[in-house]
Parts: structure tokens; C-alpha cells; sequence
């Protein structure tokens, strides 16, 4: 849809565009709230400035909706359909490369007791290699400042798909 529709969908129908962007009301209501925008750059100002920082509880419930990095996002919801278009970014994963990013995984989701999260738009499977390995050696409150850092980036990135 375009900027226009968007100003003028109803508050309900907003907050319906916006949810599989991120699954955080606060961030949700922030975003429909702040319209009509000027811009889409405006709108997607509000999407990287709305509710950040991100509680604990808020990233703990929106996490439940991204597949692991370089596994085929489950299902028909709207979210399995953003995640397999950023996914698809990755290109054809080389054995080595899927190898890697699955020990990685499974390290993080070891050390950390999550799924390792990442905006994977805009990035090299190596370049989310780097990130995984440069993360796990955060502290548990830096990496998971970090996690909804990445959780904004991303949903900043999917209204940018919606209103394009
Ligand atoms: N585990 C993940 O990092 N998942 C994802 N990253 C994205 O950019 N989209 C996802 O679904």
C-alpha cells in the first residue's frame, strides 16, 4: 500500500498492517499514533524511534516469531513471509556456510537460551557469521539490548516493504 492508504487506514486496521512487523504493542501504538506522516521516510523514522529501547518481556515476546537464520520460516502468517524474503537475501547457503551458521546457532541458542536474532537484510551469510561470533561474547544484558536493536531494524525494513 502507499503512504496515503496508510494514514488513513482505521486504528485497528493499522495496527493489523503493522504486527508482523514487530509483535509489541507499545511499539505498534507508537507507530499508528504518530500518523498522518509526511513521508515514508518519516513513517519509518517512527518505526526506529517508536518504544525503543525494547523491554526485556516485549523482545522476549516478539522473538517467538523469527525462524533461526538459514532455516525456512514455517507456515503461510504474514511474518513467515517477511522472514523467507529476508532470508531468501542469504542466496543459495554453501554446505560450509549452512554448516557454520547451524553450530553457530545452536552455540548461541546454548549460551543465550534464544534463537540469535539478526537483521539479515543487507547482509553476507559471512557478514552474519562475524556478527554471531562477534555476539556471543556479549554479556547478557549488552546482547540483548543488541537483540532489540536488531528487532527495530527489522521492523523498520518490513513497513519499508509495506509502503513501498
Ligand atoms: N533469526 C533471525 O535472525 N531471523 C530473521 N532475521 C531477519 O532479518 N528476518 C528473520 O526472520
Amino acid at each position: 500500500m502507499d503512504l496515503s492508504e496508510f494514514n488513513q487506514l482505521s486504528t485497528d486496521d493499522a495496527r493489523t498492517t503493522l504486527r508482523p512487523c514487530l509483535d509489541v504493542d507499545r511499539w505498534i501504538d507508537g507507530v499508528v499514533s504518530a500518523r498522518p506522516f509526511s513521508s515514508v521516510e518519516a513513517a519509518l523514522e517512527a518505526a526506529r524511534t517508536s518504544a525503543a529501547p525494547l523491554t526485556d518481556d516485549e523482545i522476549n515476546q516478539a522473538m517467538s516469531h523469527h525462524p533461526r537464520i538459514g532455516e525456512k520460516a514455517e507456515g503461510s502468517s504474514a511474518e513467515a513471509a517477511h522472514s523467507s524474503r529476508e532470508q531468501a537475501g542469504l542466496g543459495a547457503l554453501d554446505g560450509d556456510v549452512q554448516e557454520r551458521l547451524a553450530a553457530g546457532n545452536a552455540a548461541y541458542e546454548e549460551r543465550f537460551d534464544r534463537v540469535f536474532l539478526i537483521r539479515a537484510a543487507g547482509r553476507s551469510p559471512e557478514e552474519i557469521l562475524a556478527e554471531l561470533q562477534r555476539r556471543m561474547a556479549n554479556t547478557d544484558t549488552d546482547e540483548l539490548a543488541e537483540v532489540g536493536e536488531q528487532l527495530i531494524q527489522i521492523a523498520a525494513l518490513r513497513l519499508e516493504g509495506i509502503l513501498a
